[in-house]
């Protein structure tokens, strides 16, 4: 029999299959402190979370037996990946059962704002007949501008079209093609400043999205803009929020998430054009059925058939080929990541090349782990390894691998390249018997670069003197080098320096560095998990 435990507010319905199951029982015990679920944690084979429990690496090491924990809904923020990776726990979601709940919610804030009509209800249940205080504006041929145009965003797009608004759509894998099948213009980030009389966004919250919306780009917005943010806390800067709010340049914004929650920003909260609401987007008895039921089916799958679909993360599993192949697995993700920030846009093509002993074997999964790397950069939680491929498919991305058993140097060797239009960006990668994983090529030049959490790229004319300069403004700025790289193509021609740095630097930083002579371009790379364990191949 297997037990599975429930420590948020799940929809019953939507567990009945468990319910149901003869081979599983369901306990369900909300409000648990984190350490009264460590002592009951041990007992369980599943747990089942919504975004109020936090799965810590404390709670998953005391896990004897769990094999799986399971968020039912799309964000897994509070949930150690890391942690439950390294336990061989596996962590799934529920990516599309609150699709249409959110879509639906933002449309019920932008509506809320053009009408004003939390406010109206306000007044009139106080008593008040205030007819002149409420005129709200028409969303019909108003502009609309959606940043995200993923599951949400595609939906919002959808509604908006039938209210009669122009669709200004921006995401770095949105093609001419699609947003010509749905009816919409693509779209920069400046031209839906520029444009949009209404700006949703429907991004996850990643380190680009991170203060997307702040006082630049909304100084770049039409006087009297309205925005929503009905997608992850942090992605409208607030404090930049409040000053347009106050300013007049935002006439109104509609926010379900914060960037602390539960929500703490009082001059947010309570601003007389601001709108908000505790975090309601997935909110809706269908789509608390839909996800309850979506994680339920796929734990029974799993625990029945072993078939995954919703995998966040690929436990680490014992196998001598398994042992064999992690420490590529655990680079290959890196070089994945490493390999889209260099690019800086989203790829229309992606070639992978196994070179040596690493020819030899079965790289699928190795394969599947590179482009989860690379595709999380922009896609975050909902790419796993199991729909990483599907996923490039659906972007139009095209993909090719090659594998050659010649040497290329190194025992086993990959390399990475990525393609848009016409940049390209190579990372390459080994693992050094004994002092663990390696990257070896960046772009066309060669290195020897331990991955890191902070690094920092720079690519500058091989003149005297560049070492220095850098070494003293980062040393100026208090921030220590851990490892230095410096790689070139020929004395005296176009050079890179890679260094891995202590803690993450600003962009004041780099804008001092580009103000030095001889240096062409600058970039911090950032691994969320920082550098990988040293093995032993
Ligand atoms: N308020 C709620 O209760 C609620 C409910 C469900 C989902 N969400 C959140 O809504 C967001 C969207 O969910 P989804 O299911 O549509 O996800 P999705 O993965 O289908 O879509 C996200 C889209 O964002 C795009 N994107 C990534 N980085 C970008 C950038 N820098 N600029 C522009 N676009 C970028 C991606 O390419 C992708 O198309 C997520 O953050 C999710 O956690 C919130
Ligand atoms: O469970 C919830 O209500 C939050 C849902 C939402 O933020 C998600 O990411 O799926």
């Amino acid at each position: 029999m297997y037990k599975v435990l429930v420590t948020d507010s799940i929809s019953d319905s939507g567990l009945k299959a468990l319910y149901d199951h003869p081979n599983f029982t369901v306990e369900k015990k909300s409000g648990l402190s984190p350490e009264e679920i460590k002592e009951i944690i041990k007992d369980y084979d599943a747990l089942i979370v919504r975004s109020q429990t936090q799965v810590t690496e404390d709670i998953l090491n005391s896990a004897d037996h769990l094999r799986v924990v399971a968020r039912a809904g799309v964000g897994v923020d509070n949930i150690d990946i890391n942690a439950a990776t390294k336990k061989g726990i596996l962590v799934i979601n529920a990516p599309g059962g609150n699709t249409i709940a959110a879509a639906e919610h933002t449309m019920a804030m932008m509506l809320s704002l053009a009408r004003r009509i939390p406010h109206a209800h306000m007044s009139t249940s106080a008593g008040n007949w205030d007819r002149n205080a409420f005129k709200g504006v028409e969303l019909y041929e108003k502009t609309l501008g959606i940043i995200g145009m993923g599951k949400i965003g595609a939906e919002v797009a959808k509604r908006a079209k039938k209210f009669g608004m122009t669709i200004l759509g921006y995401d770095p894998y949105l093609t001419e093609e699609r947003a010509n099948m749905m009816g919409i213009t693509k779209a920069t980030l400046d031209e839906i400043a520029e444009a949009a009389d209404f700006i949703t966004v429907h991004t996850p919250l990643t380190k680009d999205t991170k203060g997307l919306i702040n006082d630049d780009y909304l100084a770049k917005t039409k006087k009297g803009v309205r925005i929503i943010n009905c997608a992850r806390g942090g992605i409208i800067d607030e404090a930049a929020l409040v000053r347009g709010l106050n300013s007049g340049q935002v006439a109104g914004a509609a926010i379900d998430v914060f960037e602390t929650e539960p929500a703490s920003n009082q001059e947010l909260l309570s601003h007389p054009n601001a709108i908000v609401t505790p975090h309601l987007g997935a909110s809706t008895v269908e789509a608390q059925e839909k996800v309850a039921q979506e994680v339920s089916e796929e734990i029974i799958d799993i625990f029945e058939t072993e078939s995954i679909r919703h995998a966040i993360n690929m436990p680490q599993v014992s196998g001598e080929k398994q042992k064999k192949l992690q420490p590529f697995i655990d680079l290959g993700e890196q070089i994945g990541i490493l390999a889209i920030q260099l690019l800086k846009h989203a790829p229309d093509k992606i070639e992978i090349n196994y070179f040596g002993e690493l020819a030899k074997e079965d790289n699928d999964l190795l394969t599947r782990t590179m482009i989860k790397g690379i595709l999380s950069y922009h896609l975050s939680d909902s790419v796993n390894m199991v729909n990483a491929l599907h996923l490039l498919n659906d972007q139009g991305v095209s993909f090719n691998v090659t594998k050659s058993p010649a040497s290329k140097g190194f025992a086993s060797y990959m390399e990475l390249t990525l393609y848009n239009e016409n940049d390209k960006a190579i990372v390459g990668g080994t693992i050094l018997n004994g002092y663990g994983a390696r990257i070896v090529k960046m772009n066309e030049y060669r290195v020897d670069v331990r991955p890191e959490r902070y690094m920092l790229y720079i690519e500058h004319n091989d003149v005297p003197g560049m070492i220095g300069q850098v070494g003293s403004i980062l040393g100026n700025h208090q921030i220590n080098i851990g490892t230095m790289q410096v790689g070139r193509a020929e004395a005296g021609g176009e050079a890179i320096m890679v260094l891995t740095l202590d803690k993450q630097v600003g962009d004041d930083v780099a804008q001092e560095l580009v103000k030095m002579d001889g240096l062409r371009a600058v970039q911090f790379l950032e691994l969320p998990n920082g550098n990988v364990p040293v093995y032993n191949a």
